[in-house]
C-alpha cells in the first residue's frame, strides 16, 4: 500500500537564502511529516546579510496556482506569509473563499526581524478587514501585535488586549508572540488566546544568537501541519512551538551573518 501524508499549503513569499518565508515552511512541512504544496506571492532575492530586492508575482498566476491545487490536491490546512500588498491580499482572500484548503493560519508578516518591510503599509486595512476575518489562528509578532491593535504593549495585561482587539476583528484563535529582543532575558513568553475565551502562556528559554531567521514563518507553518493532521488548535501550537524551540536551540552554520534556524534539530535530537 502507498504512504499517504496530509498535505497542507502554504501561500507566501520565496525567500531565496532558504531561511525565512516559503522555503522555511516547506523545511518545516517536510520535518512534521506533511506534503507542502505552495502558492508563491512574492519572491525577496536576500542572503545572510539581508534583503536586497523583491518582486510580487501577477495575479492571474496567483489564482492559477490555487486552481491547480484545488483540482488536484486534498489540502486540509493553509497558512499566509508575506503577501506583500493590497491587490495580493485580495487576490488570496478571493481564492481562498472560492476553495476548501481547511483550517488557515495567518502569520502577518508585516517586517522582517532586521527590519526590512514585507508589506506595504497602505496593505494594514486590508490585512485587518479581509484576510483576519478569516484566520482560524493568527500569530504576529510582538511588533505586528502593535501595529495591527493598534496600541503599545508594555506588559502581560496589554498582550491580553492586543489578543482580544484581534479577536474581535475576526480571528478565531490568536498567538500573540512575546519580545526577544534582549540579551538580558532569561525566557520569552508567547500568550494564546482561544476561540472559547481561555488563555495560556507558552514559555521558553531566551537563546541569544544571529542564527534565527524564519523562527515566525517555522512557527505558523507548524500550526498549519499540525492542523492538517486533524490536531486541535492547542495540540498544533504547543508542537510547533517546540519544533521552533529546538531548531532555535540547536545552531548550526549555514551564511556568514544571521542565518536559519535549523530544520534537522527533531531529527538529530530523537
Ligand atoms: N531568541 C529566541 N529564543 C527563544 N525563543 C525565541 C527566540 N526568538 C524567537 N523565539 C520564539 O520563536 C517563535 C517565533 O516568534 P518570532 O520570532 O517573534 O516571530 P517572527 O519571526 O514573526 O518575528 C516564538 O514562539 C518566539 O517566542
Ligand atoms: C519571503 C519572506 N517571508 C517572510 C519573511 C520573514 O520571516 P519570519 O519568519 O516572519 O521572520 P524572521 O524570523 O525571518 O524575521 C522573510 N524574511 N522572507
Amino acid at each position: 500500500m502507498m504512504n499517504q501524508y496530509p498535505q497542507a499549503l502554504t501561500i507566501a513569499g520565496s525567500d531565496s537564502d532558504g531561511s525565512a518565508g516559503m522555503q522555511a515552511d516547506l523545511h518545516t512541512f517536510q520535518a512534521l511529516k506533511v506534503h507542502g504544496a505552495s502558492v508563491i506571492t512574492a519572491c525577496v532575492a536576500g542572503n545572510s546579510y539581508g534583503i536586497h530586492d523583491s518582486v510580487t508575482m501577477p495575479l492571474s498566476f496567483i489564482n492559477q496556482e490555487f486552481k491547480d491545487l484545488a483540482d488536484d490536491y486534498q489540502i486540509r490546512a493553509a497558512k499566509t506569509g508575506m503577501l506583500g500588498d493590497s491587490d495580493l491580499i485580495n487576490t488570496v482572500v478571493d481564492n481562498y473563499q472560492q476553495y476548501d484548503f481547511g483550517p488557515l493560519v495567518v502569520d502577518p508578516v508585516i517586517i522582517t526581524k532586521h527590519g526590512a518591510m514585507l508589506l506595504e503599509q497602505s496593505a494594514f486595512d486590508t490585512l485587518k478587514t479581509k484576510l483576519i476575518p478569516l484566520a482560524t489562528v493568527i500569530t504576529p509578532n510582538f511588533y505586528e501585535a502593535q501595529k495591527l491593535a493598534d496600541m503599545e504593549i508594555n506588559n502581560d495585561h496589554d498582550m491580553l488586549t492586543a489578543a482580544e482587539k484581534l479577536r474581535n476583528m475576526g480571528a478565531r484563535n490568536v498567538m500573540v508572540k512575546g519580545r526577544h529582543d534582549s540579551d538580558d532575558q532569561e525566557e520569552v513568553k508567547d500568550l494564546v488566546l482561544l476561540e472559547n475565551g481561555d488563555t495560556f502562556w507558552l514559555t521558553g528559554k531566551y537563546f541569544g544568537t544571529d542564527r534565527k531567521n524564519g523562527t515566525g514563518d517555522t512557527l505558523s507553518a507548524g500550526i498549519a501541519a499540525e492542523l492538517a493532521k486533524g490536531n486541535s488548535v492547542t495540540e498544533a501550537i504547543k508542537v510547533a512551538k517546540a519544533y521552533v524551540d529546538r531548531a532555535i536551540q540547536n545552531e548550526i552554520l549555514v551564511g556568514h551573518k544571521f542565518g536559519p534556524i535549523n530544520h534537522w534539530a527533531t531529527e538529530d535530537i530523537d
